[in-house]
């Protein structure tokens, strides 16, 4: 199997794709995402959209390698059919070895990692694990200027390293998980709604440090996210979802403009219903 290339283009090539969860307590299986294809190049920005349950976590969960990953089996996401790349690397059929190799360069934020924060670290220990567990030789001075740029970008005072969980606010908590999100540099990386949950002043900070990593990574990202703030300023491809497949694709303004499918319109209305908001709060 081919180790992952970083600088593969397509980063993401996806095809015909079909995933499900197996049965469970009585019920039968389920599919969440079905005959899905797309392609994202290497260095762009694809923003997922659609209504609760359309499968865009499946979708997103899977394709960062993390399909397996949610502890119980029930949760395990089983390929029905079609097949998907990451970075060069088939995800249909991965081992472990293979997988482990693979999300060394992929980033994941689940949805609301930041109520997931280990609960006995200190921010700054939140921040150092995920690089700690790679590799315990690492250049501490250049990895400390790097958190203290991140600090700044989302606006957290360097105090706040010494604090644990308990003691941040939701939104601070979700800056936490975004910044370790990124830290160990991945060329691909999904954000599972990295905005929802956090006060509307503070959403264009999540905003801006993920346009930083991207200027200074070259990084392939896909945003979960509804925040029209986040899309206007990040995206450039939107793929809507409905019930597991793609009822929508194109440039963000296109979409909105052309939307031929009933539900596209709807959803269009919702986000500029969800931008007035906005505005009348600020
Ligand atoms: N572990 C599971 N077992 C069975 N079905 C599941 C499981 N997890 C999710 N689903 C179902 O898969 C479908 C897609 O869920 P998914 O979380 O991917 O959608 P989503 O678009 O991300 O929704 P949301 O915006 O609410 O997060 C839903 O119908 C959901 O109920």
């Amino acid at each position: 199997m081919a180790d992952p290339a970083r600088d593969a283009d397509p980063s993401i090539a996806v095809s015909d794709l079909s995933l499900g969860y197996p049965a469970h307590s009585g019920g039968s299986a389920f599919t969440a995402v079905e005959g899905v294809s797309f392609e994202i190049r290497q260095g762009s920005v694809l923003a997922l959209l659609g209504e609760s349950g359309s499968g865009k976590s499946t979708l997103t969960r899977f394709l960062a390698g993390r399909g397996d990953e949610a502890g119980e089996k029930a949760s395990r996401i089983r390929v029905n059919g079609g097949e998907a790349q990451v970075l060069g690397v088939q995800l249909r059929g991965i081992g472990r070895r293979a997988r482990t190799r693979l999300t060394a360069h992929v980033g994941h934020l689940a949805q609301d990692a930041g109520a997931t924060l280990a609960p006995d670290l200190n921010v700054g220990d939140i921040l150092l694990s995920p690089i700690v567990e790679r590799n315990k030789r690492f250049d501490r001075e250049l990895l400390g200027e790097q958190i203290a740029e991140m600090m700044d970008i989302v606006g957290l005072p360097l105090s706040k390293l010494q604090e644990y969980p308990y003691e941040l606010s939701k939104g601070q908590r979700q800056r936490v998980a975004v910044m370790r999100s990124i830290i160990l540099g991945p060329a691909v990386y999904f954000a599972d709604e990295p905005t929802l949950g956090v006060d509307a002043n503070n959403r264009p900070r999540i905003v801006d440090l993920l346009g930083w990593y991207r200027e200074r990574s070259g990084a392939t990202l896909v945003l979960v996210s509804h925040d029209i703030g986040m899309l206007e300023a990040l995206g450039q491809k939107v793929l809507v979802m409905q019930q597991g497949r793609v009822v929508g694709e194109g440039d963000i303004d296109e979409i909105f403009r052309q939307a031929d499918h009933g539900y596209v319109r709807q959803l269009a209305q919702a986000l500029r219903a969800t931008a007035y908001d906005e505005v009348a709060e600020a």
